[in-house]
């Protein structure tokens, strides 16, 4: 088998540990499914390309291990049981297209090409086969791969399916040595500069290859194989973030218009299975609701997610694009349950990266306990991340856009953090115009059925003030509550409603 004997005769150690490693998840799952049961979604990619190659030889090694004698190459190589699905879409680039068809061609895939959405045409699928394994090229530094292992189930919202992720692991140096030691063909479009390959819409080469265009020559690229920093091997992909930074918020709080700032909202997210289990009590979300009602900021909702990076992926997506700051908090740290701060790169589409600033930080925090190849801790959210830094903190804070990852556990370390964070916003002229709340609570004797129309009207002439009402008892006095940016407004109010009952119906409550 022309791919493990490449890999067998060659030096590179690094390289063949990888190797071994694949073949082995490839055989797992070979194992652990039949093969009707399992697919391989491949796109023509460098990634997937790889990965064509790496099962051709773990099939090839499988039963010949099975057969416990070897399998005739010939036959191995003619015949690639496994199915082999493309979605095809038609923003992909031409290149991707004819490679991909040439490559189902010269290795006789049985090839099923998908024209739905992947969600849709996965649903498809699984009805119509009994597909419950899907091989992906996905890798570590996929900003996809967040929370993923080698073997993840799909998540929430898509079909049921294991996702298996043989070369979970690999580099891009990995990926580009496999495909020239094997000397295998790739896409035509690597050797133009492309480094990652999305739609023709978001991918242009990567400008770190560029050997420019002199003598108004069309600009020329190196091949994606000289990318020498794996790590920008997104560079060529045009970023579409949704959110607003900081910054445009500052100009909101800024804003001479009353109105706007009463707008500005913001929203809180716990993280803990335990919260949900009711096996802790959360105080951190009362503390937290009640200094951002102080500084003027109207909090629009408080979630609580589970531990998982998909949960809290999908509420941070969700909450950062509708307010105009985020505050997380939970699942900070080193363990499995640790979540928080991959779901907040997932949410924004940016992979987990180590951050140097960050581990000198854990390094003096933790010492040589955190001195690992791998410190999981210090990898953050790549190129949206600001480490706010105070001396009262051991550990800088984490802003990863409008998105604040808060690490304490109790109430005396929120404070703490509260009272950085704030000096922080302030010394960025971040809060200097956001004017407080004001409030005023009135208590009354009366029912709540006698209450509920007179208090709506007031609501309706009043829409500029949140305008409440609890009870501590059912038997005890109903609180109706005003607040509102507007003294004046929010007097206004409470003599209309007044006026409305029986003079001394309602008392002022402090
Ligand atoms: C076979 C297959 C299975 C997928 N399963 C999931 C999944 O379980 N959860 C998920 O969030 N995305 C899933 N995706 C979507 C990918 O994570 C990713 O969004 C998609 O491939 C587009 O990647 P791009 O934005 O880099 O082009 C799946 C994609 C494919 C092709
Ligand atoms: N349109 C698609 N059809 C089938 N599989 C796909 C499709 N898009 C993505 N995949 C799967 O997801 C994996 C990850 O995609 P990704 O774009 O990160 O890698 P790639 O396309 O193989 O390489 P590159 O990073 O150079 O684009 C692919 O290897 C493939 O298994
Ligand atoms: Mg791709």
């Amino acid at each position: 088998m022309e791919i493990d004997k490449a890999i067998r005769e060659s030096d590179d150690r690094r390289l063949k540990t990888k190797y071994n490693n694949a073949i082995y998840v490839i055989q797992r799952a070979l194992a652990l499914y039949s093969i009707e049961e399992v697919a391989f979604s491949f796109n023509g990619g460098k990634d997937s390309t790889v990965l064509l190659h790496l099962l051709r030889a773990g099939y090839y090694l499988y039963k010949s291990g099975q057969d416990h004698s070897t399998c005739d190459p010939d036959d191995c190589e003619i015949t690639f049981p496994i199915r082999v699905i493309y979605f095809e879409s038609p923003s992909a680039f031409p290149e991707i297209n004819s490679f991909t068809y040439d490559t189902a061609t010269s290795f006789k895939l049985q090839m099923d090409i998908i024209r739905l959405d992947l969600k849709a045409g996965l649903e498809a699928l699984l009805k119509a086969m009994p597909i419950r394994a899907i091989f992906l090229g996905v890798r570590i530094g996929d900003p996809t791969a967040v929370g993923q292992e080698q073997f993840s189930p799909s998540s929430a919202g898509w079909p049921p399916f294991m996702r298996v992720n043989p070369i979970l692991d690999w580099s891009y140096r990995d990926i580009w040595a496999f495909l020239l030691t094997c000397k295998v063909r790739y896409c035509s479009l690597y050797d133009q500069g492309y480094t990652s390959i999305g739609s023709i819409h978001d991918t242009v080469p990567n400008a770190l290859l560029s050997i420019g265009n002199a003598n108004n020559v069309e600009e020329k690229f190196k091949p994606a194989y000289l990318l020498p920093d794996g790590r920008l091997e997104r560079a060529g992909r045009i970023k579409n973030f949704s959110s607003r930074p900081l910054s445009a918020i500052s100009n909101g709080l800024k804003s001479e218009d009353g109105h706007r700032k009463c707008t500005l909202t913001a929203s809180v997210i716990a993280v803990g299975d335990e919260i949900l289990f009711g096996t802790v009590e959360d105080r951190l979300a009362l503390t937290l609701c009640r200094k951002l009602h102080s500084i003027g900021l109207a909090v629009s909702q408080f979630a609580v997610t589970k531990s998982d990076v998909d949960s809290v992926a999908e509420e941070v997506e969700r909450q950062k694009s509708r307010n105009d700051m985020v505050f997380i908090y939970g699942g900070v740290g080193p363990l499995h349950s640790d979540v928080t701060v991959a779901g907040v790169a997932k949410a924004f589409g940016v992979r987990m990266a180590p951050d140097e600033e960050f581990e000198e930080y854990l390094r003096h925090l933790i010492g040589e306990k955190c001195t690992g190849d791998r410190n999981e801790m210090a990898q953050l959210p790549e190129g949206i991340t600001e480490l706010l830094h105070h001396e009262q903190l051991l550990v800088p804070l984490i802003k990863c856009q409008n998105v604040i990852i808060l690490t304490a556990t109790n109430v005396a370390e929120m404070d703490q953090e509260w009272d950085c964070l704030i000096e922080f916003m302030r010394s960025d002229s971040l809060l200097v115009a956001a004017e407080p709340f004001i409030s005023k609570r009135l208590a009354t004797t009366l029912s709540d059925v006698e209450a509920a129309h007179p208090l709506s009207e007031i609501c309706i002439e009043f829409p500029d003030l949140y305008i409440g009402g609890y009870r501590e008892s059912r038997k005890g006095p109903l609180v109706v509550t005003f607040e509102g940016k507007d003294q004046e407004r929010i007097n206004a109010a409470v003599e209309a409603l007044c006026k409305k009952f029986q003079p001394g119906s309602f008392s002022e409550v402090n």
